[in-house]
């Protein structure tokens, strides 16, 4: 019986060299299951004498028990360090600082948008707004824009039901402030306007502000002097050499495009103004012997990329936090 010894040592070296509650179990079987090698011995009592097979049989069954005990120790013990494992995985710090809440903060576009309408202000502009959704008559007709004129056509313009647009510029905002108020008219007009136009450098959907003052005697030189302030302020340099460049719009006559000399000597241009067409005047019922006015339009993008040194249109659309959170 002295190979009893040996299963039972070999039992026990296996369990002791499982590394897992499977192999374990595997183990077990191979030394306690029906086939197993224990269980085998006790199969073969029937062949020894009589006199010898009681002797034999407690033999076997102490060492089953001594496997038994080796095998729920290994258990046992692997069970615990399974536990000590999750319990350190999941462990939770409670006493680290909290990481905080980030703080949400405006859009660069807004942050121009806020700027520029804080400078007008101080000149006494105020800020007057109006739908998006427009009219063919306030985005176009009140603005002297013929029937047939380019701007209309579908390849520029949204159209929704019914005729109306998705506003292509502020301006209408102004048509209807002029329509409602008399003179002295002096406001700002931002806002998101929609072209049909997409690529690095254009979007469906980009923000105008338009300014207008209509009062008795207003004139070209209040324009350029009221642009001109304006810039300078907003890029924070008094020397900054502004030019206007004589051009059309039908909405104005007297109408120039408005450039900014850059640090490296390069003309800009960053937006267009004229004195008030007489014929938008007259539709607003405004009477152009006795009113003068004028009006320009700068795009809100274009100002917080060159504010802020942005070189592609469409990181203002992406939503990518990483961009947006340097702003604030
Ligand atoms: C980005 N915008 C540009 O380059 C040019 O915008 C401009 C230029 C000249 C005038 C206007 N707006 C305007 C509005 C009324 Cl109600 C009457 C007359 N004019 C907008």
């Amino acid at each position: 019986m002295n190979n009893v010894d040996a299963i039972l040592q070999a039992g026990q070296a296996a369990v002791a060299a499982a590394a897992d509650l499977i192999e374990l179990e595997q183990v077990k079987a191979r030394y306690l299951g029906k086939s197993g090698e224990l269980t085998e011995l006790l199969k073969q009592l029937g062949k020894l004498a009589p006199e010898e097979r009681k002797a034999a049989g407690a033999t076997i069954n102490l060492a089953k028990q001594a496997f038994e005990t080796a095998h729920n120790d290994k258990r046992d013990q692997l069970n615990a360090a399974k536990l000590e494992a999750q319990l350190a995985a999941e462990s939770l710090d409670v006493t680290l600082p909290g990481r905080g809440l980030v703080g949400g903060g405006l859009h660069p576009v807004a942050l121009t948008l806020e700027r520029i309408a804080g400078l007008f202000r101080t000149m006494g502009f105020e800020v007057a707004d109006g739908p998006e959704i427009e009219s063919d008559f306030y985005n176009f007709q009140a603005l002297n824009i013929p029937e047939n004129h380019p701007a209309r056509a579908m390849q520029d313009t949204f159209y929704v039901e019914n005729g109306d647009v998705l506003r292509t510029h502020t301006s209408p905002i102004q048509a209807r402030f002029m329509e409602s108020h008399r003179p002295p008219i002096k406001i700002v007009a931002p806002g998101r306007v929609y072209r049909v136009d997409s690529d690095a450098t254009h979007s469906p959907m980009f923000h105008q502000m338009e300014g207008l003052w209509v009062d008795e005697g207003v004139s070209f030189a209040d324009l350029k002097a009221v642009v001109t302030d304006f810039l300078r302020r907003f890029f924070e340099r008094d020397d900054l050499q502004v030019r206007f460049r004589p051009s059309f719009f039908p909405f104005t006559e007297t109408s120039a495009e408005i450039d900014v000399l850059d640090e490296q000597g390069r003309w800009l241009e960053v937006g267009g103004c004229g004195m008030v067409h007489p014929n938008v005047l007259r539709i607003a019922n405004i009477d152009p012997e006795t009113y003068t006015g004028f009006a320009f339009g700068i795009g809100l993008d274009r100002f917080a990329m060159l504010r802020y040194g942005v070189n592609d249109l469409r990181l203002f659309f992406e939503n990518d936090l990483n961009f947006l959170k340097q702003f604030n």
